[in-house]
């Protein structure tokens, strides 16, 4: 399209998130079919906004990656895309590079910041069969500056529509260039993390008394992460699945996601009518969700969720009432003193002691 339509050279920039050397193919197809005389400049600028602080992370970037052939016109090409940037980006910030190095450093970042959620998560296994508690781990972990604090809350699995994308991309191809070792690497990243999603799911299960076959089961937040109405690869997705799976009927408030969209992510078409032993039940609030559960799941680390009155929640759940913290954003003491037995990622709360 650009080929047909620019009669001008025009510099093709690559945002997308895309694997090493696409930049080589992009140039092939643009080469093969110019128009003579004008030729078109390709450049790498990987995009680094999270979801839910997009406008923040496009006004204050850390860095802006440019990548561009190391010709007069890659670099005179390189410099036309400094200078849009410089209107707001402190000087310092604008990193160029090569274009594969620009490439690679979008998968590779992305892929540490996963690693690193696995990491946590995987010491979280270790402090919940131990004693340990995670929050602590991290803290004293991350106070290492060369660690640092951030990214290191664990949980009940990362989503979102790039982390495993761009590390399986990663490990694709390292397979391609006869990496083995390195794929697997990077493989278990995207691994640990499923065992994260089905060791929770399980903990629910095991600790409901082995089984969850007809119990309501309250799910609190759907989106992979809180201010967003995303649920692309959601860890929530797959810990309803397998308490579906099970027999549990699930009753499922998100403050952001369709009810459509949740019906469609767990593959559970609307029913002709509404009863008191439906699969998946879309609930308006928090309180109508848990009414007559036996178990509160938080998925989303939505805020307003640590506000809820448990008290009144309680109150109105099956006993003994059960809360299990996927993402431990709420007042595990508060709830133990109002009665609920309570589990959380990567610490043991009502049996402390030792
Ligand atoms: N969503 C996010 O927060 C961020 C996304 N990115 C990257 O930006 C890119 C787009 O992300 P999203 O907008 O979230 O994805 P999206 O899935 O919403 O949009 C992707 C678009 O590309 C189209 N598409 C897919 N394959 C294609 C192909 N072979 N040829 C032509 N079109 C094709 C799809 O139809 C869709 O319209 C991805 O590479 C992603 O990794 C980077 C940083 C942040
Ligand atoms: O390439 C991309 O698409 C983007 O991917 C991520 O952004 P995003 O997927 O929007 O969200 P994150 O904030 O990174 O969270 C990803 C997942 O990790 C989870 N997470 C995050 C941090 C943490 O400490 N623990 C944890 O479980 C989140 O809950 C969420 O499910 C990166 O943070 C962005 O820099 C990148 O641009």
């Amino acid at each position: 399209h650009i080929v047909r339509t620019a009669s001008q050279p025009k510099i093709v920039v690559e945002k997308s998130t895309v694997p090493v050397r696409a930049a080589e193919s992009i140039c092939t197809i643009l080469r093969a079919n110019e128009r003579p005389g004008v030729r078109h400049t390709v450049l790498s600028n990987p995009e680094f906004l999270a979801e839910g602080s997009a406008v923040q992370d496009l006004l204050r970037p850390d860095r802006v990656l440019i990548g561009g052939e190391r010709t007069d016109k890659g670099q005179e090409a390189v410099q036309r895309l400094v200078s849009v940037y410089a209107r707001w980006v402190p000087k310092e910030r604008l990193v160029t590079m090569n274009l594969w190095s620009s490439e690679l450093s979008k998968l590779v970042a992305n892929a540490m910041l996963a690693q690193r959620i696995s990491s946590i998560n995987a010491a979280s296994a270790i402090c919940e069969a131990t004693g340990a508690d995670v929050s602590e781990v991290a803290q004293a972990v991350g106070a290492d500056s060369r660690i640092g604090p951030r990214f290191l809350c664990a949980s009940l699995g990362f989503g979102g529509s790039c982390f495993q994308k761009d590390v399986l991309n990663l490990v694709y191809l390292c397979e391609c260039l006869n990496l083995p070792e390195v794929a697997r690497y990077w493989e278990s990243v995207v691994t640990l993390n499923q065992y994260q999603k089905y060791r929770f799911a399980d903990k629910i299960i095991v600790d409901l008394f082995n089984t969850v076959k007809g119990k309501r089961i309250a799910v609190l937040g759907f989106a992979f992460k809180k201010d967003t109405g995303d649920t692309r690869e959601s860890p929530a997705i797959d810990v309803c699945r397998r308490l579906i799976d099970e027999g549990a009927l699930l009753r499922v408030y998100d403050p952001k996601v369709a009810s459509s969209q949740i019906r469609l992510d767990l593959n559970q078409p609307e029913p002709d009518e509404a009863s008191d032993a439906a699969v998946l039940t879309v609930c308006s609030d928090a309180y109508s969700a848990a009414e007559g559960a036996h178990a509160v799941v938080i998925c989303t680390e939505w805020s307003e969720f640590s506000q809820l009155d448990f008290g009144r929640i309680f109150a109105s759940m099956a006993k003994p009432a059960f809360v299990f913290d996927g993402r431990n954003v709420l007042d595990h003491e508060a709830l133990l003193r109002i009665g609920f037995r309570v589990r959380a990622v990567g610490k043991r709360l009502d049996c402390g002691g030792v």
